[in-house]
């Protein structure tokens, strides 16, 4: 092949490809961007979607690690009807205690962290280089150090879903995510100090203090942060329509009834 050229033409580029002993042609043609329009029809993926499909891989892999000990800092339950203060367990009578592994089935992703030492902790690093949490901050929700303390609480508990996932790792205190599950009913999420959960996007979810009133969480994210809350209903947002299609409706056609 040394010296032959490969044209290939497409309707927004015209690439041509010296063939030589230090240019490899077809990975040229399959690293293009765009993409020539054969690779595009017979499904080649570009070197882009390869990347794209590796750093999906890596985050889905990173799914399983630092799992030992989770049970001792992410509990859930499902919850009661009662409207009795939100900062009490609500625990069903019998107790229904929820395998971590439903939790999974959800979307939901957790791990057991050493939250004594998350400034040098190798794992946390880990999980921010696999999944792209490139913003940390620390939330300290307690009436001191929250700015309107009060009205956030309050907005924390509304039901609501954010447009990106919910990432958030216990270093101090406790506190309890309540989701829902496919059947809308309500799962208590308790978690403590070493606990890191994230909610995918789309999910609609609430958040309040237990009895003890205090958490220190660290919030991540990919990329500069969007806190917006969409409070329930939002069904209408592209995120929750991915979250129902892919989660709930596990990739079939059923429909959900807006509330
Ligand atoms: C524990 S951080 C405060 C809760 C929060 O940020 C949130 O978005 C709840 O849904
Ligand atoms: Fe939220
Ligand atoms: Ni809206």
């Amino acid at each position: 092949m040394a010296g032959s050229y490969i044209e290939i033409e497409q309707t927004s580029v015209s690439l041509s490809v010296k063939a030589s002993s230090r240019v490899n042609p077809k990975r040229f043609i399959r690293n293009a961007h765009p993409p020539p329009l054969f690779l595009q029809l017979r499904g080649i993926p570009t070197r882009a979607e390869r990347a794209g499909r590796e750093r999906l891989q890596a985050a889905a892999a990173m799914e399983n690690e630092f799992q030992d000990g989770k049970e001792e800092v992410i509990q859930a339950w499902y919850m009661d009807d009662s409207e009795e203060d939100q900062r009490l367990p609500h625990h069903r009578e019998p107790k229904e205690f929820i395998p971590l592994a439903k939790l999974s089935e959800l979307g939901v992703v957790s791990w057991n962290l050493n939250a004594d030492d998350w400034e040098k902790d190798e794992n946390l690093k880990k999980i921010r280089e696999a999944r792209g949490y490139s913003y940390v901050d620390i939330c300290d929700v307690c009436p001191e150090k929250l700015p309107n303390y009060e009205a956030k609480l309050k907005n924390f508990f509304e039901e609501h879903l954010h447009t990106d996932e919910e990432i958030r790792y216990c270093l101090e205190g406790s506190g309890y995510f309540d989701v829902r599950d496919q059947n809308e009913q309500w799962i208590r999420i308790a978690v403590k100090k070493g606990g890191m959960i994230v909610l995918p996007a789309g999910m609609y979810h609430r958040f309040t203090l237990d009895s003890d009133n205090y958490i220190k969480a660290m919030r991540l994210f990919v990329g500069e942060p969007i806190w917006t809350p969409y409070n329930r209903p939002h069904d209408h947002l592209p995120a929750r329509k991915e979250y129902v299609d892919k989660i709930i409706n596990r990739g079939g056609n059923q429909t959900v009834e807006a509330r």
